[in-house]
């Protein structure tokens, strides 16, 4: 093939290979399509419930637990925010009002929130004002759907609906006197409230309600927390469960050969930085190019080693391991070129083969345009594309490769984000690659472009996007 004709196929490719390569619909005899919609592939958050009484360690246990889960995505709603604002004949005779009867709370407002909350939409919510006993509208508090969202509050396990929504519920066990001692400091220093109404609210709504409809809603914790904040080890205990329920994605169950990097706050900038639409070009190369390195030294501890002992300066013996020899790259032209210095910077004197994925015409014909080393059947690969998509393009490039002797247990697929339909695809069709990607994606629109994605990485990367 004459580079002309290799640059003419760039240029073409470089409009099809978005989110994967994929074929015009009457020519999909081969290709799977995506089948779940948008709403069925959100990842349902795990919903925890703290209940306990007034002043027992509710939100001190909540912001602990918050704490400790530091690298994941959480929320707190608070039952305060959906107290039903008071008419203005109740206000004016506020010391007779029971902020703890069930009837208090808008629990229609609350399971209308947890839903949209649940199914991946963000939600505004008041802020209650304890000084002014009023749920102030502006501004509202905006929750963005999470991993973990916590719901916190006296009467959370009151309603069966609003407890069938929790997939952990906590109750925090406080001493009586504990709590009220606890209240009539808070109450006094941050409400500004005096002793005499503080006791009087207490004995006439807070103690009997505790007792009528707090307490009987301990039968139906999965933990019960004595000493709140202060016992670390039930909280140390709560948040290794949360992170055993979420530690692997739901996909690397169905697929063990698919790693998905562990997340961390630099991580996550990193895509929030790439998947910005408004990141200069400059920005959205260099923090590609550091998530790439991540990935591609991910994928480079799946390599098999031979172990190895070496005498350190001291005279010791240091017991390691020797690097795999037999390695090559290939990258998938033209996003998958992006990731090629990131390896040749990992892997000294690497070979890097290529593989161009091209539709011709309108039959649905590839034409496939391949420069690999000879002895690539003999070596591991490390295939090299961004974006899993469809997952049509990667089954071609994997197809070429087992074509060419390569063992499918030898190919090493990474990328930066990967669409479940494209695992899907990949996974079933071939059960012994290995998979390292950075994030599992939403899923693919109705034109087959990942989301939340980061529009054409290729563009993007080498500059040829319009602005
Ligand atoms: N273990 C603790 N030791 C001392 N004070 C605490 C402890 N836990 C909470 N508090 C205090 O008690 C008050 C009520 O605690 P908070 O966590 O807000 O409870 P809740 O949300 O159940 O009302 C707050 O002023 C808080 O600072
Ligand atoms: N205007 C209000 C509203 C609520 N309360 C009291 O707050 C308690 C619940 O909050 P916690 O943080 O303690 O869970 C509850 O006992 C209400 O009596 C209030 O005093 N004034
Ligand atoms: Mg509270």
């Amino acid at each position: 093939m004459g580079s002309k004709a290799v640059e003419d196929l760039i240029q073409a490719s470089s409009g099809v290979h978005y989110s994967g390569f994929h074929l015009e619909e009457p020519h999909t005899s081969e290709i799977e399509q995506p089948t779940t919609s948008i709403d069925e592939r959100v990842k349902q958050p795990f919903v925890i419930g703290v209940a306990g009484g007034a002043a027992s360690g509710k939100a001190t246990v909540c912001d602990l637990i918050i704490d400790q889960l530091h690298d994941r995505r959480v929320v707190l709603v608070n039952q305060d925010s959906f107290y039903h604002n008071l008419t203005p004949e109740e206000l004016t005779k506020v010391h007779e009002y029971n902020f703890d009867h069930p009837d208090a709370f808008d629990t229609e407002q609350l399971l209308c929130v947890m839903e949209k909350l649940k199914h991946g939409q963000a939600v505004d919510i008041p802020k209650y004002d304890f000084k002014s006993n009023k749920n102030d509208v502006f501004p509202l508090r905006r929750v963005n759907p999470s991993d973990v969202i916590i719901l916190e509050g006296i009467l959370i396990f009151h309603d069966p609906r609003v407890r069938d929504l929790m997939s952990m519920k906590i109750f925090v066990d406080t001493d009586a006197d504990v709590r009220l001692a606890r209240r009539i400091r808070r109450d006094t220093v941050e409400k500004n409230r005096d002793i005499a109404t503080i006791l009087d609210q207490y004995s006439k709504f807070v103690k009997p309600a505790f007792d009528d409809f707090i307490l009987p809603t301990k039968k139906y914790a999965d933990i019960i927390i004595p000493r709140g904040g202060d016992n670390h080890v039930a909280i140390d205990l709560i948040v290794q469960h949360i992170r055993t329920k979420l530690g692997q994605h739901d996909l690397c169950k169905i697929y063990p050969n698919l790693y998905v990097i562990q997340s961390t706050f630099q991580i996550r900038g990193m895509h929030t930085l790439i998947r910005d639409a408004q990141t200069t070009k400059h920005d959205f190369i260099f923090y590609a190019d550091r998530l790439i390195r991540l990935v591609v030294e991910h994928g480079l501890g799946h390599l098999p080693f031979t172990e190895k002992q070496v005498i350190t300066p001291t005279g010791s013996v240091y017991s390691g391991v020797d690097f795999c020899k037999r390695l090559c790259g290939v990258s998938v032209i033209r996003s998958g070129e992006s990731m090629e210095n990131a390896l040749r910077a990992c892997c000294k004197g690497i070979k890097i083969g290529k593989i161009l994925i091209h539709r011709e015409g309108d039959n649905g014909q590839q034409l496939i345009y391949e420069k690999l080393p000879e002895d690539i059947a003999q070596r591991h690969v490390l295939l090299l594309d961004p974006i899993l998509g469809t997952g049509n393009s990667a089954v071609q490039a994997i197809s070429l490769l087992l074509k060419k002797g390569v063992p499918e247990s030898n190919i090493l697929f990474l990328n930066l984000i990967s669409a479940p339909q494209g695992v899907h695809v990949v996974c079933k069709r071939f059960p012994r690659i290995k998979i390292v990607t950075s994030e599992i994606e939403i899923g693919l629109n109705d034109e087959y472009r990942v989301i939340p994605g980061m529009g054409e990485f290729g563009d993007r990367y080498f500059g040829t996007d319009d602005d």
